[in-house]
C-alpha cells in the first residue's frame, strides 16, 4: 500500500460505516466532526454510537449489510468482526469509492491517522499500518510538544498573515516577516497584540495605494 497523506473536506459527504462496534464509533466521531452524513450499518450499535443515535447525530440501518447499503456511499468504513462480511462490503464498494478497511488495511484504500488538532493546527501520524500503537504513542508526545495555546497562536498568525500580504511591503520582506513570527517571542499575547497594531497600519497603508 502506497500511502499519499491527504487533508479531505467531508462536509455533507454521505459516509457508510458497516459494523457498530468500537472502531465504528471512532470512526463515526471522526467523521461526524468532519461534517459527514453518517449511516451505519450494524444490527447492533455499541453504546457510544447509540448515544450519537439518541441525538440524531446519525442514521441508523439495523441490520445485517447488504451490497444496496452503500450504493451512494462517498466513503464506505468496513468495520464489522466477521471477516467474510467484511470482504463482501470490500467486494460491493465500487472502485473510485474511499474505503477505510480497518481490519485490513490492505484491502481499502484510505487510513486513518492518528491525529488530533489545536484549533487550526492539525497533526496526523501514520506508520502504514505497521504499529498504530506507535502513531498513538508518537501523537501523545507530540500534544506535550504542541500545547492547548497553539490554537490561539494559529490564529494570530493567520490573521497577521492576511494583514501583511495586503500591505505594500516587498514579497520577500514579508515573507522574512512572516518567518519571525515562528520565533517563540511571539507566543507571548502581548506581543502578539502590538504586532497586530502594527500590521492593520501596513494592511491600511497598503489599501490607501
Ligand atoms: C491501518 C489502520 C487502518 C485504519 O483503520 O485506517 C489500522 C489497522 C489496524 N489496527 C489494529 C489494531 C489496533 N489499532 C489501534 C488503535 C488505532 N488504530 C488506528 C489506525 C489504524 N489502524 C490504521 C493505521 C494507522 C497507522 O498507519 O499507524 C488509530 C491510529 C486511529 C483510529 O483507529 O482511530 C488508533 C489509535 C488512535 C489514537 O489513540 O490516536 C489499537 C489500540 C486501541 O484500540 O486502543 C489496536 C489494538 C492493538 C494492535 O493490534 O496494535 C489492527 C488489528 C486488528 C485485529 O487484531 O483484528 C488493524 C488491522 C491491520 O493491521 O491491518
Ligand atoms: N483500525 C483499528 O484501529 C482497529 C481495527 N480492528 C478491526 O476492526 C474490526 C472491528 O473491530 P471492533 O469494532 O473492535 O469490533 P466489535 O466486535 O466491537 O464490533 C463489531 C460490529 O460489527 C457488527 N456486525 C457483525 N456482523 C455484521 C454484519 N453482517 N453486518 C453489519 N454489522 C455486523 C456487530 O454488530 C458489531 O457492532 C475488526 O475487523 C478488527 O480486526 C480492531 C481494533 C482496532
Amino acid at each position: 500500500m502506497a500511502v499519499t497523506p491527504l487533508m479531505i473536506d467531508l462536509t455533507e459527504q454521505h459516509a457508510v460505516i458497516v459494523g457498530g462496534g468500537r472502531v465504528a464509533e471512532r470512526r463515526a466521531a471522526t467523521l461526524l466532526a468532519g461534517g459527514a452524513f453518517v449511516t451505519v450499518i450494524s444490527p447492533h450499535l455499541s453504546n457510544g454510537l447509540q448515544r450519537e443515535w439518541e441525538k440524531g447525530q446519525i442514521l441508523w440501518k439495523q441490520k445485517l449489510f447488504e451490497a444496496t447499503d452503500i450504493y451512494d456511499a462517498f466513503i464506505v468504513i468496513v468495520a464489522t468482526d466477521n471477516p467474510k462480511v467484511n470482504e463482501s462490503v470490500i467486494n460491493a464498494a465500487s472502485p473510485n469509492m474511499l474505503v477505510n478497511a480497518a481490519g485490513e488495511a490492505e484491502q481499502g484504500n484510505v487510513v486513518f491517522p492518528s491525529f488530533f488538532r489545536r484549533g487550526k493546527l492539525s497533526i496526523s501520524v501514520s506508520t502504514n499500518g505497521a504499529s498504530p500503537q506507535l502513531s498513538a504513542k508518537i501523537k501523545k508526545d507530540l500534544q506535550g510538544i504542541y500545547s492547548e495555546n497553539y490554537e490561539g497562536y494559529l490564529d494570530f498568525l493567520a490573521e497577521s498573515r492576511k494583514l501583511i500580504k495586503r500591505s505594500r511591503l516587498d514579497p520577500h520582506y514579508q515573507q522574512l516577516l512572516l518567518k519571525e513570527l515562528l520565533s517563540e517571542s511571539f507566543f507571548d499575547e502581548n506581543k502578539q497584540l502590538s504586532a497586530m497594531v502594527w500590521f492593520r497600519k501596513l494592511a491600511k497603508e497598503g489599501e490607501a495605494g
